[in-house]
């Protein structure tokens, strides 16, 4: 039996953690999230530190898993669920070493069938891959086909997250190849309707 796509969702590329916590929490509220990352790129660790205190009671009391990017050293510090790594980022050997068995750690994949098979035999909890679509958040090293999606998710067991410039709109082909995860920035913060509203839009589709 397939369980269904959820949806991970990935933060504002900045934000002020004290409003922001309330347009989380009417998001989280809106229906079911499986991941939240707290992603924010070049700043200082205490501006980390900071947003995680408020944002990760927050997906915590709301059964999300929080997941930290790129800092392995730091998830472990402040108690997050788990981290997601690049493959520019800290190897997942050593971000495994850091974070302990217990939490989770996801690898980025890019499109590349070779580096997603290395990541799940070395015991990445999930691995990513993108860019699907063209997005505004970063400007990601690769595109990935649809295809690469669908092979793993017939022929591996360890779950696999899209991500990049996925709308409600361009996600049911993502579905429909089998992603386990959706990870969305911009699609849930910048939705017409508002991020409730996205996330109902998804769980909808799913
Ligand atoms: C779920 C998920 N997938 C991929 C990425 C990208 O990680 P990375 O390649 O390290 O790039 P940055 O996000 O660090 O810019 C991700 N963050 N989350
Ligand atoms: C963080 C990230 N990584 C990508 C990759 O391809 O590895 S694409 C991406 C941006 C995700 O944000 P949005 O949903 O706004 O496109
Ligand atoms: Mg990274």
């Amino acid at each position: 039996m397939t369980t269904p796509c959820r949806l991970y969702i990935i933060t504002p590329p900045s934000l002020d953690p004290k409003p922001f916590a309330e347009t989380l929490k009417a998001a989280l509220d809106a229906g079911d999230v499986a991941c939240l990352q707290l992603r924010l790129k070049d700043v200082p660790e205490d501006e980390i530190a900071r947003a995680a205190d408020v944002l990760m009671p927050i997906a915590q009391s709301h059964d999300v898993a929080f997941i930290l990017n790129d800092r392995p050293d730091l998830a472990a510090k402040l108690g997050a669920d788990g981290v997601h790594v690049g493959q520019e980022d800290t190897p997942y050997v050593e971000a495994r070493r850091l974070v302990g068995k217990d939490r989770i750690v996801g690898v980025t994949c890019h499109n590349s069938r070779h580096l997603a098979m290395e990541a799940g035999e070395a015991g990445a909890d999930y691995v990513a891959f993108g860019a699907f679509y063209p997005t505004t958040t970063k400007d990601p090293k690769t595109s990935c086909e649809i295809e690469v999606l669908q092979w793993w998710a017939e022929v591996m067991t360890v779950p696999c997250v899209a991500i990049g410039g996925i709308t409600v709109e361009n996600a049911p082909p993502l579905v429909a190849a089998g992603a386990d995860f959706l990870a969305v920035s911009n699609g849930i913060w910048a939705y017409k309707d508002g991020p409730a509203a996205a996330v109902r839009a998804f769980n909808a589709l799913f």
